[in-house]
């Protein structure tokens, strides 16, 4: 059956909005895996509830870890995680998540047992040779290079050299379960540029606020020491990564739009929204939270965003209705998330009537003006959402399976709905 399509309601009055974004998925989804393999009960407060941490829950679940819903809220919900001991035979779906499919084997490795691994049809086709390779190399079994797979330990852990240019998830993956291998940890990555840098420090500083023993000093190397993994209580901070579209709403009708509780220091990319939504045109101030301001004109842009590469489908759809042309470079590696995301957004955009090409490592997209029209979303949260910004100045746009934004953020439409005042 096809998916139905959404009409992304067209902004008639420029936007003025507070939002509050419920808790980032890329630490949600650390910390739940960190607290599973502490050295005792913890606390994630502000979880994101949303498809991938509901994986990351389950596959805990499934390898042993108590996990008790405390308070609810719009802002998430609070995990009270209790560690046991890891436990194989058990069957994991990681859906299309990478943080579960990259994240979560490693610790598989621990399991008394083996440990299946399958997801969505498309999350066959993601890059997973590289960590599963490095998992051999440091002990465990692996049946397969990508999913489905199955793995058994024992992982020993020890010196491994991997190419992480495909996705900075396969250090992070390794890291966050490395202090539970005998010998901890040493990984060199080697080859073209690791993307995401943001999210290994991410990484890191979580891994160093439990205690754990990491040495980043040389480019390229991580190290991290076997030990124990301290127990905590630590808060989720918003998901900037999904601030991003309702930031661009801003810009796009020329608004006002406010992100409460915003972090004054942060490993998350969205952060780099700051710098980049000011160079298209807008006014970005930090109140209580970020306030940013638009006139209604987009300037192009000409950015690499191989260290925030998740931001590209927002920035790409703000090109898309701009007044100069803009380069987007260095994201290669998209063609390995979700979907091919270079083709994808190339695909919608010129389905629209938009100017946008394909480069090796990213987007050339010109001033055209737009039509309405079916804006698919290839099982794409963050395409989705860029087909919902276009839409804001486009009429008779349609966005096929918006429910896809369920990803990391299923209250997706009632907030943009809420931010238009559309109740
Ligand atoms: O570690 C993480 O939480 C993430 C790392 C990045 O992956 P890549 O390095 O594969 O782009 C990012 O795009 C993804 O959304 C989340
Ligand atoms: C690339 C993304 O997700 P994943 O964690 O599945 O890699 C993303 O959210 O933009």
């Amino acid at each position: 059956m096809p998916a139905p399509l959404w009409p992304a309601p067209t902004a008639t009055t420029p936007v003025s909005s507070t939002v509050s974004l419920p808790g980032s998925k890329s630490v949600t989804n650390r910390a739940l895996l960190l607290a599973a393999l502490a050295d005792g009960s913890g606390v994630v407060r502000g979880a994101l509830r949303s498809r991938d941490a509901d994986l990351m829950v389950a596959a805990l679940r499934a390898l042993g870890t108590t996990m008790v819903a405390g308070g609810e809220s719009a802002a998430g919900v609070d995990w009270h995680v209790t560690p046991g001991p890891v436990r194989g035979g058990v069957r994991i779906d990681a859906g299309l998540a990478g943080t579960v499919m990259r994240f979560v084997p490693p610790m598989a490795a621990l399991a008394d047992g083996p440990v299946h691994f399958d997801g969505d049809p498309h999350a066959r086709r993601r890059p997973m040779g590289p960590i599963l390779d490095a998992l051999r190399a440091l002990g465990a079994r692996v049946d397969n290079d990508a999913l489905p797979f199955a793995i058994e330990g024992p992982v020993t852990g020890g010196e491994v050299t991997l190419d992480a240019s495909g996705s900075s998830q396969f250090v992070s993956g390794l890291l966050l379960a490395a202090a539970r291998f005998d010998k901890g940890v040493t990984i060199r990555h080697e080859g073209p540029p690791v993307p995401s840098q943001p999210h290994i420090e991410m990484t890191v500083q979580m891994l160093r606020a439990a205690g754990v023993s990491v040495d980043d000093g040389e480019r390229d190397v991580w190290r991290v020491e076997p030990g124990p993994i301290a127990a905590r209580d630590v808060t989720v901070e918003p998901d900037l990564s999904n601030a991003a579209p309702f930031l661009a709403a801003a810009l796009v009708t020329g608004g006002t739009v406010t992100v409460p509780s915003w972090p004054a220091e942060t490993t998350q990319p969205g952060d780099a929204l700051r710098g980049l939504l000011t160079s298209m045109g807008a006014t970005v101030t930090r109140t209580a939270g970020l306030a940013v301001t638009g006139t209604g004109q987009i300037t192009g842009i000409d950015a690499d965003l191989h260290e925030v590469g998740e931001l590209t489908p927002t920035i790409a759809a703000l090109a898309a209705l701009a007044s100069t042309p803009s380069r987007i470079r260095g994201v290669s590696h998209l063609r390995g998330h979700e979907t091919d995301r270079l083709a994808a957004l190339a695909a919608e955009i010129n389905r629209l009537g938009g100017d946008a090409e394909e480069t090796e490592d990213g987007l050339v997209i010109r001033p055209r003006p737009l039509r309405g029209g079916t804006f698919h979303s290839y099982d794409d949260h963050r395409m989705a959402t860029a087909g919902a910004v276009i839409g804001l100045a486009v009429r008779g746009v349609r966005v096929e399976n918006i429910a896809t934004t369920a990803k990391t953020l299923p209250d997706f439409v009632q907030m943009w709905t809420a931010m238009l005042d559309l109740r």
